[in-house]
């Protein structure tokens, strides 16, 4: 693992965001510089439910009902699972961490202005209004209508074309490809995720968290639920990922042949509440860096999402209004609200 220096000099070059410049300007105000109000509870490490997709696949019916039922009891205990057999070859998962940190080490100068990727680079959280918002981190959160287009790319041409210089075969592509193939065969009907989740409406983010020593227990991402329908996860073996369970903080043991799999706010509306939207955190690591993808499987923004059985918890809404509301939220008080605006 590369061992970047956090007082790396801010250079024209650097690819580093000015995390700590930020961070300092949130946190000169607070009397305790705390991100995270749990430094004393000792945090149990936890395996997640491990779902093998292989029996999804299997000629015995007993099989397939199993694996499904364990997948609906870790999505309702849990609201997370790992998934192994899933399908997505650990070369090409190889080949996307390998871009993805090509694409990082880009000038931060470069990410922030050449709008690439659909103009979708993040960093910190820009609309941080305390140092308990801020995020110790940087995203591409990459909305899938475009990937195909050139100009989505810019000097990243390597990013949209796979090994065999095809478009088709890009590591972007396919990975996107891959996991829609998975979470239809994950047990879950195919009108949720075959018609309403497709292509042009889903997210790809690719996370980085820079190793950070100015302070512990600093969040690599604030806690928070996924405003999605599911969301797949490929993370390292780094660790950090913490997920909340019977009211308490659970580390998530990294797994490599894993891949991770959580119910997003719009799969426990439709399930009226029976899965669960988990909030989660990632902690960053003082001494090495962390790199994840998750794919996020949305409705279009006009998709009625709406309870599957009466009576309905929450009232109808549509994808667009959801998302609305969390960002007017989120930009009046740094925090989103999710659900709870929506029920009945
Ligand atoms: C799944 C996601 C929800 C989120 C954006 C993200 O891709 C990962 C971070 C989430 C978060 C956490 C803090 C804020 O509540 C938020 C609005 C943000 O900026 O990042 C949410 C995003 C969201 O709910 O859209
Ligand atoms: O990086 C991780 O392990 C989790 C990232 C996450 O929760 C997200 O991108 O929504
Ligand atoms: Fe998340």
């Amino acid at each position: 693992m590369y061992l970047r220096p956090i007082t790396e000099k801010m250079t024209d070059t650097t690819s580093h965001p000015p995390l700590v410049d930020q961070y300092g300007s949130l946190s000169h105000n607070a009397s305790q510089i705390q991100c995270d109000g749990n430094r004393s509870q000792v945090i149990e490490e936890c395996e997640l439910p491990l779902i093998d997709l292989s029996y999804l696949r299997s000629q015995d019916e007993k099989k397939r009902q199993a694996c499904a039922a364990a997948i609906a009891s870790a999505s309702s205990e849990w609201g997370f699972f790992q998934v192994v057999n899933h399908g997505i070859s650990p070369n090409l998962l190889g080949e996307m961490r390998k871009e993805q940190m090509k694409l990082f080490e880009l000038p931060f100068k470069n990410k922030a202005s050449c709008g690439l990727l659909n103009d979708s680079y993040r960093w910190g959280n820009p609309r941080a209004t305390s140092a308990k918002q801020f995020s110790w981190s940087e995203a591409f959160h990459i909305p899938l209508t475009m990937i195909s287009e050139e100009a989505c790319y810019g000097e990243l041409s390597s990013l949209r074309y796979g090994s065999d210089g095809e478009i088709r075969n890009s590591n972007v592509q396919t990975c996107s490809n891959s996991c829609r193939r998975f979470s239809r065969e994950s047990g879950t009907s195919r009108r949720v995720f075959g018609e309403v989740c497709n292509e042009s409406t889903c997210f790809l983010r690719l996370n980085r968290y820079p190793q950070c020593s100015i302070q512990p227990e600093m969040f690599g991402l604030v806690p928070h639920t996924d405003s999605d329908f599911l969301t797949i996860l490929y993370q390292d073996q780094v660790g950090g990922l913490q997920l909340m369970k019977d009211s308490k903080w659970v580390a998530v043991k990294p797994n490599p042949q894993a891949l991770i799999v959580n119910i997003g706010d719009l799969f426990q509306a439709w399930s009226n509440d029976i899965y669960k939207s988990v909030e989660h955190k990632v902690m960053a690591n003082e001494k090495v860096e962390r790199y994840s993808i998750a794919y996020f499987l949305c409705p279009s923004y006009d998709s009625l999402v709406g309870s599957c059985m009466e009576p309905s918890v929450y009232k109808k809404f549509t994808f667009g209004e959801f998302r609305k509301q969390v960002q007017e939220d989120v930009k009046k008080t740094g925090h989103k609200v999710g659900l709870p605006r929506f029920l009945l």
